[in-house]
């Protein structure tokens, strides 16, 4: 459900990087919700993910299709229970395909989002205090867009350019239901999750905290 009086634009924040406010509409964010619970139990779960310095991430993560670890692409969840990683839901690659399409020709290098073969998803959740430092999605093998969906809590999303993790940046309250589409020339751009806004999101969704779901494609065999 969008409850805003007047929905936000789609806006363009940088070269390629689209916002798609209230994007996911009806149903489609209780689904995703209801999907995010499902792959979050184990076995190839939700874990907390170590860095090869010994530190952790705040957020937790799955994968679905390809495990993510720092800093590359498994079939297996080499750095947990060593199971086999959840297959990429078909219906999921499809929503970005969507989005892709809505998000208009800037996020692509060439084609349409037709042929785009989305076979990746990682899933983020944010409790209190979780936030993301400032990176680049650098481990996939294809110029494809990254389409990014968010649940529950509001965050600040900060988007910069591929040339540094410093100024210029945009930042961007994405809220429950928004897309955000990367590709093209910001495809390598720098983004980041300096904070949440707990508490924030629709009373209704029954989600505490903040879940993002980043879809990729690999360009892996
Ligand atoms: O949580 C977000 O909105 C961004 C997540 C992200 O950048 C990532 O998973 O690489
Ligand atoms: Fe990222």
């Amino acid at each position: 459900m969008n409850d805003e009086l007047f929905p936000r634009e789609r806006v363009e924040v940088m070269p390629g990087a689209v916002h798609l406010p209230g994007w996911l509409r009806d149903g489609r964010p209780a689904e995703l919700l209801a999907a995010c619970r499902a792959w979050a139990l184990p076995p190839a779960g939700l874990r907390t993910v170590r860095t090869p310095g010994g530190g952790q991430m705040s957020v937790r993560q799955l994968s679905l299709g390809w495990h993510w670890y720092p800093y590359g692409y498994a079939r297996t969840v080499v750095d947990g229970d060593g199971t086999p990683v959840k297959p990429f839901p078909a219906w999921l690659g499809d929503w970005a395909r969507q989005a892709v399409a809505d998000a208009g020709p800037s996020v692509t290098d060439a084609g349409g989002p037709s042929a785009i073969p989305f076979d990746i998803a990682l899933v983020n959740f944010y409790g209190t205090g979780a936030r993301m430092g400032m990176h680049r999605d650098s481990d996939e093998r294809s110029p494809a867009p990254v389409v990014s969906f968010s649940l529950g809590d509001t965050c600040v999303f900060r988007f910069g350019t591929p040339r540094s993790r410093g100024r210029p940046w945009q930042d961007v309250e994405l809220r429950s239901g928004d897309a955000f589409v990367f590709g093209g020339p910001s495809r390598l751009a720098y983004h980041g999750v300096p904070r949440t806004r707990p508490g924030s999101g629709p009373a209704g969704l029954g989600l505490r905290g903040r879940l993002n779901v980043t879809v990729r494609a690999a360009g892996l065999d």
